[in-house]
């Protein structure tokens, strides 16, 4: 299998709802468009970024469908799977799978700390229930869970293993986890903030929360590694950072600061789900501020 189809930038999708926070088709339709116009590679569908946490198995599974019917074909569909119980993670599996997804993804289980045993067994359910690849998630601040490097490689002896997101800061983790892969699988850097590092140190590609609010600097920073322009992409890096340090210092969440910037934009998806907090009425002079540091950026560096 060409793994080609994993390489380059691809966006956590955001939960897209209406005004009364119920999902919304239209509005996902919209967030799959501005995407597509961008030119990402891909999209990563109900992780984090997308509230899975947040949302019923329906819901879920509804957002699943819209982005298939919009973008399916178009550029690279993974589907987030992972749910607190085995039992929902396999029936979301096998909804992708119906739906033509490329790959799978799920974090380990959460709440209960679990032994490698039950987590190792978790996954491998999820892979059983489908033909589709599958990326480990290992995102240890969220889940309380850290995957080694030799678990991985145990992992690996299961074919449907084709990677993993991995979202634990060092990036001395991604060069570990491409030691023990080698080539013939993809990681995929997780911490945006030290996206061009996770590259340099043996990250293929880039699966990341901030990218949707900002693609065009994430797709500049992958051309500059290519091109092995590591001074350029490092001073894009910099600029980056303080665009997302700037979105996670205000009253709201990340998440809504970011959708109050595309909502600016003209891409309307809503706010963020509770527990979640929204943008406070303070927050709109940063937010000025900060889509400036956007648009400064993009003009400076992809021109
Ligand atoms: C902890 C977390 O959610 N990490 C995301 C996934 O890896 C990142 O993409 C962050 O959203 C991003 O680095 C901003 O902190
Ligand atoms: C990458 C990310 O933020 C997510 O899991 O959705």
């Amino acid at each position: 299998m060409t793994l080609n189809k994993f390489h380059g930038i691809i966006p956590a999708f955001y939960a897209c709802y209406d005004d009364q926070g119920n999902i919304s088709e239209s509005r996902t339709h919209a967030l799959c468009d501005y995407l597509f116009e961008k030119g990402v590679q891909g999209v990563y569908v109900g992780g984090s970024s997308g509230e899975c946490i947040y949302q019923s198995l329906d819901e879920r599974k509804a957002v699943l469908s819209y982005v298939a019917s919009n973008l399916k074909g178009k550029m690279t569909l993974i589907a987030h799977v992972g749910a607190p119980s085995t039992r929902d993670s396999i029936e979301l599996a096998k909804h992708a799978a119906s739906l033509g997804y490329d790959a799978l993804s799920a974090i380990p289980p959460i709440y209960f700390k679990l032994p490698d045993s039950a987590v190792t067994k978790y996954w491998s359910d999820i892979m059983e229930a489908t033909p589709l690849p599958f990326i480990i998630y290992n995102i240890p601040q969220t889940t309380g869970y850290t995957l080694t490097p030799a678990l991985f490689e145990k992992l690996l002896t299961n074919k449907k293993v084709i990677g993993v997101k991995n979202s634990s800061m060092p990036p001395m983790d991604i060069e570990r986890f491409k030691r023990v892969g080698g080539k013939d699988v993809v990681v995929f850097n997780g911490p945006d903030e030290q996206y061009v590092a996770g590259r340099i140190m043996g990250a293929d590609a880039g699966i990341g929360g901030t990218y949707a609010v900002m693609p065009e600097l994430f797709l500049q920073a992958n051309t500059f590694v290519l091109a092995g322009k590591f001074e350029e992409a490092g001073q894009l890096q910099s600029e980056i950072n303080d665009i997302i340090i700037a979105l996670c210092s205000l009253k709201g969440s990340m998440y809504a600061e970011i959708k109050e910037v595309l909502r600016l934009r003209g891409v309307n998806i809503g706010s963020v789900r509770a527990p979640l907090e929204g943008v406070a009425a303070e927050d709109a002079g940063p937010i000025a501020d900060i889509m400036k540091l956007i648009d400064q950026a993009i003009e400076k560096y992809c021109g």
